[in-house]
């Protein structure tokens, strides 16, 4: 409530500024002129006068583009009070600070050399991921990237296959992850083949693949979930990212994905709706990742939901609780999910049989799996293992 008050006054300030109005007028005049290319009345007037106007016009235009600055800074400000209005703690970008000239609150003129340190691996995360699409996205402008995607791969069905599965097996559908590294376990596997690896787990069977393209932290790529594509694999699969905006969803189109991770701990209602929106008109599956109760509800309250996966792993403590997934599942909730046929995923810290059939019993029909299987020998086998029997097709 106050945070929204202080913001109420902000505006204001910058509103009725009349300073900052002149100067934004005589900068829309002057810039007029420029475009009509007939600038102000120049026969009558003398070369002092033409300077002193231009240096007017050139004040005005710094002034206009310093206000342009502190409307982008309160844009930011606004967005995050709105995400931490949903209880996202992440902040999507480091905290600059308001403008050096701010008239603003006096409050907002601290800058706090603290909020320059992202709160947990989560948010560093996101703020190198901002840094990074913003550099993909100067490279390749949205428009050239949907010129690609004419050569894109066709989209294969994704909660078909995990369906499939579930009723072919009686098991939770398993959706494989091809890992090489994450920050929590250092590097899992040394000998990373992910081509090799996808064609085990497709032979082991795996209804599914999810491939980590984060390079930085978790060393992996599009351009593994591309050779994957390439070779073959018959199993949809999943770009696991840390998708912050939709340009990412198109690229990872192009590179042959068939659904997206869209985490639920990052992005605020409306992004969430906005992104599966832009999910479904491509027709790429979108799982929905929560990791508690605040989360859950949120993604339930949105409409057109139809895959959401339930997190053991707190992504900013690295804490892993398979009861997490039994938790979510309870009560209402539960009967929520089955009212909406959505299908739930059980992800993380997956290891053995009983593993798999405490999360079954807790209401999933799908599980996320990483670790336990990428790290045998044959990751194949390593299937067998984790659900106690054979599954291959
Ligand atoms: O290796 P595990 O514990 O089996 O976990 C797999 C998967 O659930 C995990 O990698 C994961 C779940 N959500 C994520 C979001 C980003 C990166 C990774 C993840």
């Amino acid at each position: 409530m106050e945070a929204t008050s202080i913001r109420a006054t902000t505006t204001r300030v910058c509103v009725t500024n009349s300073t900052a109005l002149k100067f934004k007028q005589n900068y829309l005049s002057f810039r007029k002129s420029v475009l009509s290319g007939s600038p102000m009345d120049t026969k009558s007037i003398s070369p002092n006068s033409i300077r002193a106007q231009q240096s007017t016009a050139t004040m005005a235009e710094t002034d206009y583009k310093n206000e342009l600055k502190i409307k982008e800074w309160e844009v930011g400000k606004f967005q995050d009070e709105l995400a931490a209005s949903q209880g996202i703690k992440i902040r999507r970008r480091p905290p600059t600070g308001p403008p050096l000239n701010y008239v603003g609150p006096f409050e907002f003129r601290l800058a706090n050399e603290d909020d320059n340190t992202p709160r947990d691996i989560l948010e560093e995360i996101l703020w190198n991921k901002d840094k990074e699409v913003a550099l993909l996205k100067e490279r390749m402008p949205l428009a050239t990237l949907k010129k690609e995607l004419e050569n894109a791969p066709p989209v294969r069905d994704f909660l078909g296959a995990l369906r499939k599965s579930h009723l072919r097996t009686g098991l939770p559908a398993l959706i494989a992850e091809v890992k090489k590294a994450s920050p929590s376990r250092g590097v899992l596997r040394k000998d990373f083949d992910p081509v090799k690896i996808a064609q085990a787990y497709e032979k082991g069977g795996a209804a599914c693949l999810s491939v980590l393209t984060d390079e930085k932290y978790f060393q992996g790529s599009l351009e593994n979930l591309e050779k994957i594509r390439n070779a073959g694999v018959q199993c949809p699969l999943l770009c696991k990212e840390f998708i912050i905006d939709a340009w990412q969803i198109y690229y990872a189109l192009t590179k042959g994905a068939d659904a997206v991770l869209l985490i639920a701990a990052v992005l605020p209602d409306l992004d969430i709706q906005y992104l599966t929106k832009i999910c479904k008109t491509l027709g790429l599956a979108a799982l929905v990742e929560v990791h508690d109760e605040k989360e859950m509800d949120r993604v339930l309250g949105i409409e057109g939901i139809e895959l959401v996966g339930i997190n053991n792993r707190n992504l900013g403590t690295f804490e892993v609780d398979i009861s997490n997934t039994r938790h979510l599942l309870e009560g209402e909730r539960g009967e929520v999910i089955h009212q909406k046929d959505i299908i739930v995923v059980g992800e993380s810290g997956l290891f053995t049989p009983s593993d798999i059939a405490y999360v079954q019993n807790a209401g999933v029909k799908a599980v996320l799996v990483g670790e336990s299987i990428v790290k045998q020998d044959d990751p194949g086998k390593g299937i067998s293992g984790l659900f106690g029997k054979d599954i291959s097709p």
